[in-house]
């Protein structure tokens, strides 16, 4: 087994929780109520800022054009294509992304940001990628279970869903586990148990920020 096949194995009961989750569950129905899906928008459009701050802190860590290339096409997904379904529900509340600057995180979210920042401070690019990561693929997870429910086909939340599951997004995926692999093979059985630990630890602050979503 790779490295992040054994890393996947180790957090799939996790992300399981997060797909059993009332928020993901209910956005699979479309019965989640509108004002809960705002304060998840907002709370993650508080998220992703300093998510792509940690795309930052990687590019200028890079030594090679291919990783600085990588790093650079996840912060344009961030900033562009996730952007433009997350812009058009902000916008039915009549938000935009300046108003999110004055909102404060919850703290769920607050001790999500805090575990990536800290590691973007004082982290490798290894360390930072295992930070990033689980944000992604768990996402592609989940809502590709989602999507191959007969449930989910007529959701309010379909395009949320979507941007998810497209076979676009599964390719890229791919390519970074794939990336993770090839950074993290050569490295001694301690680092990667090290490495291992912060990408449990971000899948479980991932399922606290959809159990936050659903409580606020
Ligand atoms: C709390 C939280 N976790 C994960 C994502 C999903 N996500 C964020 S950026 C990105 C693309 C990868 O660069 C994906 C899939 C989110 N929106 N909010």
């Amino acid at each position: 087994m790779t490295f992040m096949e054994e890393t996947l194995a180790q957090v799939l009961p996790i992300w399981d929780r997060c797909v059993e989750a009332p928020f993901v569950q209910e956005v699979k129905k479309g019965t989640l109520p509108m004002e809960k899906f705002k304060h998840y928008m907002i709370q993650d459009s508080i998220y992703l800022k300093y998510y792509a701050r940690v795309y930052g802190k990687a590019i200028y860590h890079s030594s090679t054009l291919k990783d600085i290339q990588m790093f650079y096409s996840a912060l344009c997904f961030v900033t562009d294509t996730e952007s433009a379904v997350r812009l058009s529900y902000l916008n039915r509340f009549g938000l935009t992304d300046s108003d999110i600057e004055d909102i404060e995180p919850f703290p769920e979210n607050k001790n999500y940001i805090d575990f990536m920042m800290d590691i973007a401070d004082n982290g490798d690019i290894c360390e930072m990628l295992m930070a990033v990561l689980p944000c992604m693929l768990s996402y592609n997870y989940i809502f590709r279970k989602i999507a191959a429910e007969p449930e989910s086909k007529g959701s309010i939340y379909r395009d949320f869903i979507e941007d998810y599951a497209n076979e676009r997004y599964v390719a890229s995926c791919r390519l970074w586990s794939d990336f993770a692999d090839e950074k993290c093979a050569a490295l001694s059985d301690d680092r990667k148990k090290k490495l291992a630990a912060i990408f449990e630890k971000a899948s479980l602050l991932e399922l606290d920020f959809w159990n936050m979503s659903y409580k606020e």
